[in-house]
């Protein structure tokens, strides 16, 4: 550190810091951006953590998801389509009642053949909500605008005691 007759800024304020730490004074100069910049790499985890909790909001890639009950009022009250994105053999082992069967991999392709109104509620259902909310941001994507996951899939739904269906 240069101290001659006229030190610059930084060097006043390295200065003023060094003196104040050698005092055991509370250095009044420090800002939070220095702190900032002291922690910088803690700064960078928080805020990419952060990031990455927001991700899903931000992106608007993943739909809401409905509980079992909130699922329940869309079908009977909004008429909400259910589709089940299991394979054929987890969809035969057990659906919602009424569900239609679109494996995740067919529905870009037959999802407007079997939801002709995009302005429909979909619910779409899985085994366990992973599938579900892919599909429902898929479906969002193809314009199905009301489409939501059924959260926890027929896990959950089987866990609210509601009706299943086989075959
Ligand atoms: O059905 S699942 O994708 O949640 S395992």
């Amino acid at each position: 550190m240069a101290c001659g007759e006229n030190p610059n800024i930084l060097e006043y304020r390295a200065g003023q810091a060094a003196r104040a730490a050698l005092r055991h004074e509370p250095n009044e100069e420090r800002s939070t951006v220095d702190f900032l910049l002291d922690n910088w790499v803690l700064v960078a985890v928080a805020a990419g953590s952060g990031l990455m909790l927001l991700w899903p909001v931000i992106s608007g890639g993943v739909a809401a998801g409905v509980d079992p009950t909130q699922a329940v009022q869309l079908i009977n009250r909004d008429k909400a389509v259910v589709i089940d994105v299991c394979t054929p053999a987890e969809f035969a082992a057990g659906h919602v009642a009424g569900a239609r069967n679109v494996p995740l991999d067919q529905l870009a392709e037959r999802l407007p053949q079997v939801v002709k109104d995009k302005s429909v509620p979909v619910v779409l259902v899985c085994a366990s909500g992973v599938r579900s909310r892919r599909a429902a941001a898929l479906a969002k994507k193809l314009g199905y605008e009301r489409a939501v996951s059924l959260a926890g899939g027929m896990a959950a739904w089987r866990a609210a005691s509601l009706p299943v269906q086989r075959g």
